[in-house]
């Protein structure tokens, strides 16, 4: 209790695969070595998180989340923090919260899909992940085609908004590797892939809706609302939610159950009810988690008391004991196994491997980790169904021990509606977050009761579920088409940018809207090839790397440009319409300064400016007829020091007749213009608050540039006082921001 009233320490996540990681390692380094004796700064000291791989995991284990997000003295480090977070480069996550992903096990090319994905940290670092094996030396990524990840993960989130965060998180990264879909997992459907076998996934993340009572260090607020009630309500839809990724699973994998609640009835009882059961025919068992050093949990609970849902004081510990109008609420899979009993064997055998993450023990928030492995023999003869846990005559339970799941948790051709709900807070703690989402929205009702939404669909029109079933025709997953290599559009942008025009196999569009080009991974595509038994909801998929500009005229081919998020992975892939410049000159370009032709060309005889030549007319062009000089449209600026074909600082770009100019948004601009000057921000956070930032010295503190703050104008700057634009008023200013060029 007294572990759980004290603040939960700030944690972060480097990614790997930003251009700025091995820099930012440095950097977190360097304040690690602050001590005491540096004073009011002693608590920016992060401290390395030795299980986590690669040394990417830092936590600040004297500072936590609410002070850096309210208290003013720590303005400067939450302005270098979010900046840090809107360019990916780096998460905060709750330490605990980054064992799940660790406990899947990743490898490359794996298929993988997290049922409850939103607002995604852990999407985020699965999708990281997947790309490890590529970045492996941060900074000095040497990527070959071969390398290129060719991993899925499917996120999957039930209520709209929250799957809307979700796709920003994950788009962040520039990733191809992922699709965002919004269902209710409980219903997530059966799919075929096009070879009409059924696509499985090598790993499954079940981090299941929950009553968050884990999170009450982050979320005090909590302590006044948590009621018995809740924990009895989500033990149902937590244990379909589970039935369901396990029959998902490939026989052979992997799937990580957690919760961010100490509930035994949200973590033992839903974890025990899902074991004695078959998977599609495959039996189930627990593996233990990977040693993480510093970080043991304790044991599943070996027994447990259910309470009644409207007074905790009164429980019981077994289900023959409650009285009869509470029979239908409190039913025998929320109880612990009989004593004695074959299944209380089974879970004595199995419980050790659950692990529980206490605040008074690991210093970090409380966490429920159980993961389990879905057998790799062939299927056994799985019977009938058995009826779904009834107490016998006799009192002992029947929790249909080892028989298979498969008719009696949910249907598989749900259509799944999503339910309206209120607006997202960035800044609100994640798993506290999800809890008030669920609660009150209808659909949760419809769990409570233990009334499917299929089950509401199959009284609608006089069908039974199997004839409905029948008369349904597949449909393919999203809405996305292959771009064909000899699609006109698509040859003339390769051509225009010396791409491989065989590149087209990795490319999807919309179907219907053929402007914007998606570069989708290799399992990313074969998620989207494959039916389902109704049309999925995919918000988002892959990376958009190219974009029509404009209208194009009659007849004449559309022209493209890069997008900022895509401008690494076309790089890679041989783009040739690219420049290199001097710090200097990108400073200026991401300040949204217009950059006149003449003045590319001084830079060029400078030697501030390298390769203007690859914008040169060719002859064949100048003998069409095109006039001699720089060809206008979309381009990439690189950084003069960054190796041609690392996945350095790229700013997506536009030349035209009169001037070159950033196609990053002022958001992107300005992280990524932070992220040049990392170490003169970090030395800036450790100068006293007064003098860090005089007004109209915005340039010392590595800023340079200048430029007037659009965001700052609309009302919704979230770098306050941290933002490198200026925040000026005045009509000068004004009327500058008004002739800036950087795309919005
Ligand atoms: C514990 S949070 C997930 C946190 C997330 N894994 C992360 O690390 O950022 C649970 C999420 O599940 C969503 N959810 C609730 N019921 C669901 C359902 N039936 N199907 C899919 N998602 C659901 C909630 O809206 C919430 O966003």
């Amino acid at each position: 209790m007294e572990a759980l009233r004290t603040g939960l320490p700030a944690a972060v996540r480097v990614n790997l695969g930003s251009h700025v990681a091995a820099k930012l390692l440095t950097q977190l380094e360097r304040l690690s070595l602050l001590s005491d004796s540096d004073g009011e700064h002693a608590s920016y000291a992060p401290r390395l998180l030795p299980w986590f791989p690669k040394g990417l995991g830092w936590q600040f284990d004297r500072l936590c989340g609410w002070e850096i997000r309210s208290n003013k003295q720590h303005k400067r480090l939450k302005a270098y923090l979010l900046c840090l977070q809107e360019h990916g480069s780096l998460s905060r996550q709750e330490a605990v919260s980054m064992l799940p992903p660790l406990c899947l096990d990743v490898q490359p090319g794996q298929a993988l899909l997290d049922l409850c994905a939103a607002p995604g940290s852990k999407s985020s670092q699965i999708i990281e992940m997947l790309h490890w094996e590529q970045n492996s030396d941060p900074g000095l990524s040497d990527v070959t085609e071969n390398l290129l990840p060719r991993g899925v993960l499917i996120a999957n989130e039930l209520v709209p908004k929250r799957a809307d965060l979700l796709t920003h998180t994950v788009n962040r990264l520039g990733s191809p590797c992922f699709a965002v879909t919004q269902l209710d997992a409980q219903f997530f459907p059966k799919i075929m892939d096009s070879n009409g076998a059924r696509f499985l996934f090598d790993r499954v993340l079940a981090d299941v809706p929950c009553s968050g009572d884990g999170t009450l260090r982050k979320s005090p607020e909590l302590w006044g609302k948590w009621t018995p009630r809740e924990g009895i309500g989500l033990h149902h839809r937590q244990y379909t939610i589970l039935l369901r990724g396990l029959d998902l699973l490939k026989p052979g994998g992997r799937l990580v159950y957690s919760t961010c609640s100490f509930n035994p009835l949200e973590d033992e009882a839903v974890v025990l009810a899902a074991l004695l059961r078959r998977h599609g025919g495959q039996k189930v068992t627990l593996i233990d988690l990977p040693i993480f050093e510093d970080l043991s949990g304790s044991p599943g609970l070996k027994t447990w008391v259910v309470p009644h849902p409207e007074d905790g004081r009164v429980c019981w510990e077994r289900p023959e004991e409650v009285p009869d109008e509470l029979r239908e609420k409190l039913r025998a899979p929320l109880f612990p196994p009989a004593q004695g009993s074959e299944e209380a064997a089974l879970w004595e055998e199995q419980r050790c491997r659950c692990r529980r993450f206490l605040p008074h023990k690991t210093s970090g928030g409380g966490f429920f980790i159980a993961v389990f492995l879905k057998d790799n023999l062939p299927c056994l003869d799985v019977g009938e169904p058995a009826p779904d846990c009834e107490t016998k005559s006799n009192g002992s339970v029947d929790r249909g021990l080892i028989s298979d799941h498969e008719e009696c948790a949910v249907d598989d051709d749900a259509e799944v509606a999503g339910q309206g709900e209120e607006d997202e807070d960035l800044d609100r703690p994640a798993e506290q977050e999800c809890v008030s989402r669920v609660q009150g929205s209808a659909e949760e009702q419809n769990a409570g009761d233990g009334q499917t939404q299929s089950q509401n669909a199959s009284t609608g029109d006089g069908l039974s579920r199997s004839q409905r079933r029948k008369r349904r025709q597949p449909q393919q997953i999203g809405d996305y088409e292959i771009v064909p290599a000899d699609d006109p559009a698509w040859l003339h942008a390769a051509a225009f940018f010396g791409l491989d025009p065989s590149l087209a196999c990795n490319l999807r569009r919309k179907i219907g809207h053929p402007k914007k080009i998606y570069w989708i991974s290799e399992q990313a595509g074969r998620f989207l090839a494959c039916t389902a038994p109704f049309k999925m909801r995919v918000i988002s998929a892959g990376v958009r790397v190219l974009e029509q500009l404009g209208a194009s005229r009659q007849g004449a081919q559309p022209m493209w440009r890069t997008t900022q998020e895509g401008l690494p992975l076309l790089l890679q892939h041989g783009l040739k319409r690219r420049i290199a410049v001097s710090a200097s000159f990108m400073k200026r370009l991401l300040s949204g300064v217009d950059l006149e032709v003449a003045e590319l060309h001084a830079a060029a005889q400078a030697g501030e400016v390298m390769g203007l030549e690859c914008l040169e007319a060719s002859q064949e062009q100048l003998q069409a007829g095109h006039p001699p000089g720089l060809i206008s449209g979309s381009l990439a600026v690189t950084l003069l020091t960054e190796a041609t074909r690392t996945a350095g600082l790229a700013v997506s770009a536009l030349l035209s007749g009169r001037c070159l100019m950033g196609y990053a948004s002022q958001t992107e601009a300005a992280a990524l213009c932070e992220s040049m000057e990392l170490e003169a921000r970090t030395t800036a956070l450790l100068s006293p608050v007064e003098a860090t930032k005089p007004e109209g010295e915005a340039s010392q503190e590595g800023g340079g540039g200048g430029g007037v703050c659009r965001q700052f104008q609309a009302g919704n700057c979230t770098f306050g006082d941290g933002c490198r634009f200026s925040h000026e008023t005045t009509t000068t200013t004004a009327a500058a921001a008004a002739t800036t060029t950087t795309a919005t």
